[in-house]
């Protein structure tokens, strides 16, 4: 088994062009197995933060490792041999407008080579359990953003990545969908996913025991490490 940590940042700075540091000297390191939720307000960092985990940008300053090798290191073709470990749930979805949610959710799998009857049969489970055994047809376009959504999730979760970043991953779902998603991503981690979910919504964090970073001025805390679950009250006030 592979202990080295599966994220590490170090001292990693991040600028847009000439602009000021909009991640400031982040430390932290993700364990293989773990689920982390990041928090903060709009426009904190939490969708950059997760395109550097995504090698969709590189620090300005400082070291980023994925998976144990050194990101400033990695030509393209490791670059997107690494990337086929991660799965990656963008805020604007990212679907192909063209494809059915059936084959929008089937390409990580396709490009395996697994024979196309044993996709067909994981997609469509997998879209049945998220609440789309009716839309397994339909063209991105012609359904919600909630759904848009739950195949975008379905995607990023169908070839069991290593490591699952998820921006605002409920944010266009009502609060018992988006537990339920939770649950499934509770669900991977069980089976080894690493998770990171990045989430406004921080009483629907609250109902979850997991660690939680929170980004204040472009700086990375960790401000819960193991919070205790609320039970179920008579009221939200109790
Ligand atoms: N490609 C870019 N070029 C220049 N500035 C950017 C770029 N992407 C993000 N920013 C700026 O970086 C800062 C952090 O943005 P980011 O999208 O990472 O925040 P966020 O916490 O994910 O916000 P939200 O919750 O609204 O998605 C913002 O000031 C934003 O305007």
């Amino acid at each position: 088994m592979d202990f080295k940590p599966l994220v590490r940042f170090q001292d990693v700075h991040l600028r847009y062009g000439n602009g000021p540091d909009v991640l400031h000297q982040v430390n932290l390191t993700l364990e293989p197995g773990s689920f982390h939720f990041m928090v903060g307000p709009s426009g904190a960092g939490k969708s950059s933060l997760l395109r550097l985990m995504y090698l969709a940008h590189r620090p300005t300053t400082g070291r980023l490792s994925l998976f144990g090798r050194d990101v400033s290191q990695l030509d393209r073709k490791e670059t997107s041999m690494l990337r086929r470990r991660i799965g990656i749930i963008f805020q604007d979805f990212r679907l192909l407008d063209h494809l059915t949610a059936l084959e929008n959710v089937a390409l990580p799998l396709t490009i395996t080579g697994m024979p196309l009857e044993k996709v067909r049969r994981n997609v469509s489970e997998l879209l049945s359990w998220v609440g789309l055994a009716d839309n397994l047809d339909s063209k991105p376009p012609t359904l919600s953003g909630g759904q848009q959504q739950r195949v975008a999730i379905a995607r990023a979760v169908i070839g069991r990545p290593s490591l699952l970043l998820a921006d605002e991953p409920t944010g266009n779902l009502d609060d018992k969908i988006a537990e339920r998603l939770l649950f499934l991503f509770e669900e991977l981690n069980k089976r080894g996913t690493t998770i990171v979910v990045a989430s406004h919504n921080e009483a629907l964090v609250n109902r979850f025991n997991h660690p939680v970073f929170k980004i204040i001025n472009g700086e990375v805390r960790l401000i819960r490490s193991a919070p205790v679950i609320e039970q179920n009250t008579e009221s939200g006030a109790a």
